[in-house]
């Protein structure tokens, strides 16, 4: 049912996007010396692609960036203060990653807690879909604009009207899109603060491809221009191998099968999966195995891409039947974010250099919070 709505091949409003990006400059000011305060930047960005990701979805934002208010309520714009949303769902995922851990026995893990994330996530959920409907009830003609960018609550009503369908479908977008490129985001800066001449590279594509942050032409990153410039790629996509956001998938087998590789002494022999058995696949080990990326897999060098030929060795985004639909979304999204923030701010410093990469455990493999320090270019630059 999804997978017309990711047909068009720019889904992503730039423009909304630049809404919220503005929200994360109100939130960090510089001092006179240039450098901001230490920001939570983990925090800042999954507050972010929530915002960002419910409007883009549902023409509805919950402006956690921006609000203190613990209420819904309808706005004279008609949007809603939810900035609770964020908690819960942010806690929602953790009793997930719980369950997920217990495999067949994730039911036992059922706290009154997660059930109330759950309640509060719906309402939001049914609130967006209610909305749409009055919507649709309103327009004229009876298929909804889907030629418009961002419009996959208004596709998902042009194919049903049933409530508990549409509920599943968007909490499945939403699930997919959200936590996933807020990682990609928080891993960038984290390992770009830690490698200052990959920081000033990138710096320099960005501003020779799109300017400045003061000449004032956001404009110039179009989808089409953030695709093509190929040090950006190379940075997401070295991010993705080192830290891919789905670290652990996998598959249940439907019926008897085998994998052709795994069995026998030296396993390179096939091997029998029986049905109903569970196959999982480590993204992260896969990603860094010394046989398909040499002796430095474990070294970030985006330059490693420049030579890359495709091949089953990288699957951030899966493969196959099943491989992720909204690729494309999340590369411009987290690609815009980057080149903004990389025109703004000419260096960043993590708080504590030495710390080692600290995972949060979660449905996602994302940073745990760090504090970092941006400085602002000078204007004329
Ligand atoms: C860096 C960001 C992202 C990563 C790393 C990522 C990764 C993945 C992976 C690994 C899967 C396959 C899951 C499986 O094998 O069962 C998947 C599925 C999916 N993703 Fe993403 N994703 C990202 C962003 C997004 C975004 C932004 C959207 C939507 C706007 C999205 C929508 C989906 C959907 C709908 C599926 C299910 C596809 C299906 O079952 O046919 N993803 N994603």
């Amino acid at each position: 049912m999804l997978r017309p709505l990711f047909a068009r091949t720019q889904m992503v409003d730039l423009g909304l996007e630049e809404k919220h990006a503005q929200n994360i400059f109100q939130q960090i000011p510089a001092n006179k010396d240039g450098w901001t305060n230490e920001i939570n930047i983990t925090k800042i960005l999954f507050q972010f692609t929530l915002d960002f990701t419910t409007e883009s979805l549902f023409e509805t934002t919950v402006h956690s960036q921006l609000s203190s208010s613990q209420n819904i309520s309808a706005k004279p714009d008609g949007s809603f203060i939810l900035q609770d949303l964020a908690k819960n769902f942010d806690d929602a995922t953790q009793h997930v990653q719980r369950r997920f851990r217990l495999l067949d026995f994730h039911w036992l893990h059922n706290p009154r807690s997660f059930r109330e994330n759950i309640k509060y996530i719906h309402r939001f959920i049914d609130l967006c879909i209610q909305r749409g409907m009055e919507g649709a009830r309103h327009q004229e003609q009876p298929e909804l604009d889907t030629k418009k960018k961002t419009c996959f609550l208004n596709g998902l009503l042009n194919k049903t009207r049933d409530a508990a369908e549409l509920r599943d479908q968007s909490l499945n977008i939403l699930i997919a899109s959200r936590d996933t490129t807020a990682s990609l985001m928080s891993w960038t800066f984290w390992l770009l603060a830690k490698h200052p001449p990959i920081y000033n590279k990138l710096r320099s594509h960005v501003i020779e491809n799109f300017g400045t942050y003061d000449s004032d032409q956001a404009n110039r990153v179009t989808f089409e221009a953030l695709k093509s410039c190929k040090y950006l790629q190379f940075v997401m996509k070295e991010v993705l191998r080192l830290y891919p956001p789905i670290a652990i998938n996998s598959r249940k087998a439907t019926k008897d099968t085998s994998l052709p590789l795994g069995g026998g002494p030296d396993e390179k022999s096939p091997i029998f999966v029986k049905a109903g058995q569970d196959v999982l696949f480590y993204a992260h080990i896969t990603h860094t195995l010394k046989e398909f990326w040499g002796p430095d897999a474990n070294k970030f060098d985006p330059d490693r891409w420049a030579e890359y030929k495709s091949s089953w060795a990288y699957l951030p985004f899966s493969g196959g039947p099943r491989i992720c639909l909204g690729q494309q979304f999340a590369l411009a999204e987290a690609g815009y974010l980057i080149t903004r923030m990389l025109q703004k701010f000419d260096q960043a410093k993590l708080v504590d250099p030495q710390a080692p990469a600290i995972h949060r455990p979660s449905t996602t493999d994302s940073p745990a919070d760090y504090m970092i320090y941006f400085h602002e270019a000078p204007t004329c630059y």
